[in-house]
């Protein structure tokens, strides 16, 4: 019997409850036992973070101290080329064998875009994709192409996710949580509160180390 992993992807500057409880409700819902947080080095897609990797990881381990269900992977940290996910997915297939079902957790900004990924027809190939919800952003890609591939993929059945290996597509019933980490680096710039956006010992991280005063969003 095989346990389904899950890799949850992120930039993570800072990470929010946007971040966790979606996916603390997802592994309710599914039965994950763990889910492996990765924090990226170099974002493909964007511009380089704020926070430094270390600021970053540091932020994490603070936020997840009391929370068993995550753990973090350093893997991306310690490259310094782009944080490619089908490349990474690539190397965690190979450490865990062909048989072990494995998950890749984005939100669903992250599915809109995920065509525009770097080879990212193969991240399939390695494992199941699990969208959360997340507020303010369509159910629907904005290609047809993308939409059927999408469709072709698609299943509504948990157990699809623990049985097979890899390639299908989740869309999980999680709650929106209308957080961002721009909003919050938007706020705290202009010394607005965010107690209820993040964990406090992240919070407390960030104005220690000066961390979102200088306006560069
Ligand atoms: N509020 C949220 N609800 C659901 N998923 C989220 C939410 N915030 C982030 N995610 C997902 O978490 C992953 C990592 O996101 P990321 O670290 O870029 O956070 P972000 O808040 O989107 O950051 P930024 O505002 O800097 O772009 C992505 O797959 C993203 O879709
Ligand atoms: O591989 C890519 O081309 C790619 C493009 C954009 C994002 N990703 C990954 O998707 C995850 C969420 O990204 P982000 O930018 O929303 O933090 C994170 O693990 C990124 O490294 C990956």
């Amino acid at each position: 019997m095989h346990s389904l992993q899950a890799l949850y992807g992120g930039t993570f500057d800072p990470v929010h409850y946007g971040h966790l409880k979606p996916v603390e409700i997802l592994a309710n819902q599914i039965g994950l036992q763990r889910v492996t947080i990765m924090p990226n080095n170099v974002p493909p897609h964007r511009p380089q973070p704020e926070a430094t990797p270390a600021q970053r990881k540091e932020m994490l381990a603070l936020a997840i101290a009391d929370k068993p269900l995550f753990v973090l992977d350093e893997r991306e940290l310690r490259r310094d080329s782009p944080s490619y996910t089908a490349q990474t997915l690539q190397a965690w297939r190979s450490e865990q064998g062909p048989e072990k079902p494995l998950a890749f957790i984005i939100g669903q900004d992250s599915l809109l875009n995920f065509p525009t990924w770097y080879q990212y027809q193969t991240i399939l190939d390695n494992s199941h994709l699990i969208v959360c919800r997340r507020p303010g952003y369509p159910l629907t890609m904005k290609e047809e192409q993308h939409q059927l591939w999408l469709e072709q993929h698609l299943t509504y059945q948990v157990e699809d996710l623990h049985n097979l290996p890899a390639g299908k597509i989740y869309l999980a019933e999680t709650p929106w949580f209308d957080i961002s980490a721009t909003l919050i680096r938007q706020r705290l710039q202009q010394g607005l509160p965010c107690d209820e956006m993040l964990p406090l010992p992240v919070l407390s991280y960030i104005q220690q180390q000066g961390l979102y005063q200088k306006s560069s969003n």
